[in-house]
């Protein structure tokens, strides 16, 4: 790992995001391929205002996932440019930019140490009230407070099995913590069970209360929260627009919510 080239670094005269960060984040004729030949996004143009919350739906491979490792920069475009509140990212430090944004995806990873530790992971400085107070928000506080020492129970690799929906929102009170500008949600509820979902949504509804979110997901409980759909076919945006209003429209949304549905067995909204 640590002889690996870092393929993502600092440029020359590289800045942190100019605070307060407000969460505008724009793709403009975005193009990238792993393979520079053979692109996975195309031309991809994308304004998302501060605070809007975005569902990316479109069909496995759509490159949906690709969108968002844009925006950490796991990779960069070969075409076109990807900015937060007007700065090209690649014009920032990568730690202003980590600072800022914050990725969770399916599963969490747990530490082999206390919920408490696990849950400062980002901001080790926060007292306990602030870790109580992102427990709460995230839906947690019930269940942790349960455990056999509470918030000082070990979890993790081999202390007390967590379910997934609970590691989910462990996971979303240490995000809680980190305060970040901009959330990436990368299928946050697939590793949960029905049971639960209901709980990790209401969880992610207060991560993701004034900040700016990109929610890839297959799950329709999910999709309708956001503002704004965006449904990505083969790498290019083909629609775009509140949820309420694809659904009446009847093209590419409306069919995945559809497929959605069926999959959970949830009955659908009347047009
Ligand atoms: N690290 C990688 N190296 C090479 N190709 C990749 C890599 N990651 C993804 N791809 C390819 O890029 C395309 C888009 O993948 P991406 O993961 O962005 O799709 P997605 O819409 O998020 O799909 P899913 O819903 O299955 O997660 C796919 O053809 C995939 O095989």
């Amino acid at each position: 790992m640590l002889d690996a080239p870092v393929a993502v670094q600092d440029r020359p005269g590289a800045r942190p995001l100019p605070e307060p960060a407000r969460g505008e984040v724009r793709f403009e004729g975005v193009t990238f391929g792993y393979d520079p030949a053979r692109p996975v996004l195309r031309n991809v143009t994308l304004t998302i205002p501060a605070g809007q919350r975005v569902a990316l739906l479109g069909e496995s491979g759509a490159g949906k996932s690709t969108l968002l490792g844009l925006l950490t920069r796991t990779h960069d475009p070969q075409q076109g440019r990807v900015s937060l509140d007007g700065a090209d990212l690649r014009d920032l430090t990568l730690n202003s930019l980590h600072t800022h944004t914050a990725v969770m995806a399916q599963d969490t990873f747990l530490f082999h140490d206390t919920v408490a530790a696990n849950v400062r992971y980002a901001r080790p400085d926060a007292t306990d009230a602030e870790v109580h107070a992102a427990l709460q928000a995230a839906h947690a506080l019930g269940f942790v407070q349960a455990l056999p020492d509470g918030l000082n129970t070990v979890v993790g690799e081999r202390g007390v099995r967590l379910s997934g929906g609970q590691r989910q929102r462990l996971s979303i009170a240490r995000t809680l913590l980190a305060r970040p500008t901009v959330l990436l949600l990368d299928e946050p509820t697939s590793a949960v069970d029905a049971q639960s979902e209901a709980q990790v949504v209401a969880a992610l509804g207060a991560l993701m209360q004034g900040r700016t979110a990109l929610i890839v997901t297959h799950r329709l409980s999910l999709a309708r929260t956001a503002d704004r759909v965006v449904v990505v076919r083969e790498g290019s945006i083909v629609e775009d627009g509140p949820p309420d209003v694809l659904r009446r429209h009847g093209g590419a949304y409306a069919a995945l919510e559809r497929a959605m549905g069926e999959a959970v067995g949830e009955e659908l909204p009347v047009a």
